[in-house]
């Protein structure tokens, strides 16, 4: 429908696709129901979990973005980064088209993907994090652990999976959007290496055991555009951060 609306001349790209989205959203009543989201209770500047008393540093309403400190300890970190230091390879980005993962030249880190709850460690961690955002652990992917050295950069994208590509589409199917992500700083980088938001002006600088917390949707479970966000490149020193992606289902 796009094409015709712009072959016909009356609309640009941008435009035609703005406006079956508005009414594919408009069509159905379901896509205006206000989604239970992940969220995190930033009403203190500490939040007790099960097992750790997690510290509140920052926090930014829209999109909403939290930054925490004492997420995990130093011997957690170190502990993560050892484990998986001997199964990273480099990390690939999800392909448009079919929905398989390759190398990009924007995505320059290596990494590994952890199953849930694969050791005592990250069974606790995944816990931890559920308790956090106060979202189930099984709608949690396992964690994805990334090592960056220097020079090495995820470039600005979106964690969201588009549901317009067919390829990202795929990963609808298994669990639903991506609705929330955590960072975890698995180590103090030298120098660059900071988790940016460029359309926020807002930069997050890594320190070790903290996390940024954001959620990639709106109120409606569509996906947000404001969280753009980029690892910046590593001046010196090595980055190592765990992602963990919350889903809308289990996943
Ligand atoms: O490395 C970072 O700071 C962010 C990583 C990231 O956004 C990702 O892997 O999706
Ligand atoms: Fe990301």
């Amino acid at each position: 429908m796009a094409e015709v609306m712009v072959r016909d001349g009356r609309f640009s790209r941008m435009l035609a696709d703005a406006a079956i989205k508005e009414a594919r959203r408009g069509s159905s009543s379901e896509s205006r129901i206000v989604k239970p989201v992940p969220d995190i209770d930033t009403s203190a500047n500490t939040l007790q979990t099960p097992d750790r008393l997690v510290h509140v540093l920052t926090t930014f309403s829209s999109p909403r973005i939290v930054v925490l400190g004492n997420v995990l300890s130093d011997d957690e970190c170190d502990a993560l980064c050892a484990y998986t230091e001997q199964r990273l390879t480099r990390s690939p980005v999800v392909g448009d088209t079919d929905g398989g993962t390759q190398l990009h030249a924007h995505r320059t880190s290596k990494g590994a993907m952890l199953g849930r709850g694969e050791t005592e460690l990250i069974a606790r961690i995944d816990a931890r994090l559920a308790a956090i955002a106060r979202w189930p652990v099984q709608n949690g992917e396992g964690l994805q652990v990334l090592r960056y050295e220097k020079g090495n950069e995820y470039r600005a994208h979106y964690d969201w999976f588009d549901p317009d590509q067919p390829g990202p589409r795929k990963h609808l199917e298994h669990g639903g959007q991506r609705v929330g992500t955590f960072v975890l700083y698995l180590c103090d980088v030298d120098e660059g290496g900071g988790t940016s938001f460029p359309n926020l002006g807002l930069e997050v600088q890594p320190r070790k055991g903290n996390a940024v917390f954001f959620r990639n949707t709106d109120d409606y479970g569509s996906p947000d555009r404001q969280t753009l966000h980029a690892g910046a490149p590593v001046v010196s020193g090595i980055k190592f951060v765990a992602n963990k992606w919350l889903r809308e289902r289990a996943y």
